[in-house]
C-alpha cells in the first residue's frame, strides 16, 4: 500500500517571489501548495513604505488565479531612513505583518540595508507596540570576515544585544546555517524563532564545492561544514517550537547563477514541501513535519493556524531541470534529482 502523510496545510515564513515575470512563476509555484507566506521585499527598489507593500500585495495577487486563497503576508525593509510613523501606519494597514533587517550590503539587493543597528531603536520600540515581528538577515558584512565566520560573528556584534534590549519585540533569526545560531535561539527567550531552509537541513559546502562548484547550491548564508548541517538537523529533531519553515525560496535566471560573478540564492518553491518532507523522513522525524510546517509559525506570528489539509504520497518523482520564465531558464534547487514524497 502506498504510504501518505496529510498534515494541515504549511505556509512558508520567508520566501523571495521578485517581481513581473518572475514573481507570476514564484508566486504560482509556492500558492500551489502553501496557503500563506512572507514575502521579503528586498525588491530593486525595496519596499520601504506602506504604499509599495499595498502594490506589491496588488501585483502578487494578480499573479495569481482569482480562485486563489493564498495570502501573501507583506514586510517593510528597514532602513536607516525608517521611522515610527512609517511602523504604525504599516500596522494599521492590516497586511504587513513584520519589517526585514538586512545590515547593508549582506545579500541580494541590500544596498540600502542598515547601516547602524543601534540607531534604529525606536524604530523597533515602534515594532514591538504595532505588534510587527523584527526579520533579520544575520550575517556581518565586514571586509575582513570570512564568510564563513559572518553569521556567528553577527550573534556577538548584534543579535544578542537586539534581543536583551527588546524583551517584547518577536524578533526571527531567518535562515539560521550555523551551530551558533541554532544553540542561541534554543537558548533565547519565547520571543525569539528562527526559519530554517531545506538546502541547510540537506546539504554542507561540500555540496556547494566539492567534485565542481555547484552553482545552485549557492545561497546567503552560505552553506557551512557538516557539523553545522548536523546541528541544524539536531535543532530541528528536538521538536522545539521555536523554529519554522522558511524556504528562501530565491529565483534567479540560469544566466544569473551560472556566471562569473554567480547570484546568491536557491529556487527551492517548486518543491519545497516535497523537499523538507525528503530530509525529515531521512533524519527519521517525519513525525514533527505538521508542527515544523503548520503549526509553530503561526503560533510564533500570533496567527490561527490553517484549518486545510494537503496529503503527501510516497511517490519518487523528479524536479524538472528547468522552469521557464519570460523566454528564460530558471533552475530549480534540486534540478533533475529525484524526491520520495509528492504532493498528489
Ligand atoms: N538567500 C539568498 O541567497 N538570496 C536572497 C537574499 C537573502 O535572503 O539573503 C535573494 O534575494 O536572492
Ligand atoms: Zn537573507
Ligand atoms: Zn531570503
Amino acid at each position: 500500500m502506498t504510504q501518505t502523510l496529510t498534515i494541515t496545510r504549511p505556509d512558508d515564513w520567508h520566501l523571495h517571489l521578485r517581481d513581473g515575470a518572475m514573481l507570476e512563476v514564484a508566486a504560482n509555484a509556492t500558492a500551489k501548495h502553501f496557503s500563506r507566506a512572507i514575502i521579503m521585499p528586498n525588491l530593486t527598489p525595496p519596499v520601504t513604505q506602506v504604499a509599495d507593500a499595498q502594490a506589491y500585495y496588488q501585483r502578487i495577487k494578480q499573479a495569481l488565479p482569482e480562485q486563489s486563497q493564498f495570502e501573501p503576508l507583506m514586510t517593510l525593509y528597514l532602513t536607516d531612513a525608517t521611522t515610527p510613523e512609517i511602523i504604525a501606519d504599516a500596522a494599521a494597514s492590516g497586511i504587513v505583518k513584520a519589517c526585514k533587517l538586512y545590515p547593508a550590503n549582506a545579500t541580494t539587493n541590500s544596498a540600502h540595508g542598515v547601516t547602524d543597528v543601534a540607531a534604529l531603536r525606536p524604530v523597533f520600540e515602534a515594532m514591538a507596540k504595532h505588534g510587527l515581528l523584527l526579520l533579520v538577515h544575520g550575517e556581518v558584512t565586514h571586509a575582513d570576515i570570512d564568510i564563513f565566520d559572518r553569521e556567528a560573528a553577527f550573534i556577538d556584534a548584534h543579535m544578542r544585544g537586539l534581543v536583551e534590549s527588546l524583551p517584547n519585540l518577536k524578533i526571527v533569526f531567518e535562515h539560521i546555517t550555523t551551530a551558533e545560531a541554532a544553540e542561541f535561539v534554543m537558548n533565547a527567550p519565547d520571543n525569539v524563532a528562527a526559519t530554517i531552509t531545506p538546502q541547510h537541513l540537506m546539504y554542507n559546502r561540500n555540496h556547494l564545492l566539492a567534485g565542481g562548484l555547484r552553482p545552485h547550491n549557492y545561497c546567503l548564508p552560505v552553506l557551512k561544514r557538516q557539523t553545522h548541517q548536523k546541528a541544524l538537523q539536531q535543532a530541528v529533531a528536538s521538536g522545539t517550537k521555536k523554529i519554522f519553515l522558511g524556504t528562501d525560496s530565491a529565483p534567479h535566471v540560469q544566466g544569473a547563477k551560472e556566471s562569473a560573478c554567480g547570484c546568491a540564492g536557491c529556487y527551492s518553491a517548486p518543491a519545497a514541501i516535497e523537499l523538507y518532507a525528503e530530509i525529515f523522513e531521512q533524519l527519521g522525524i517525519l513525525d514533527k513535519l505538521e508542527a515544523f510546517a503548520s503549526f509553530n509559525g503561526p503560533d510564533f506570528y500570533g496567527l490561527p493556524r490553517n484549518t486545510d489539509t494537503i496529503t503527501l504520497t510516497k511517490e519518487a518523482w523528479q524536479v524538472p531541470g528547468s522552469v521557464k520564465v519570460d523566454g528564460e531558464n530558471l533552475v530549480p534547487f534540486f534540478a533533475n534529482e529525484t524526491l520520495n514524497w509528492q504532493v498528489k
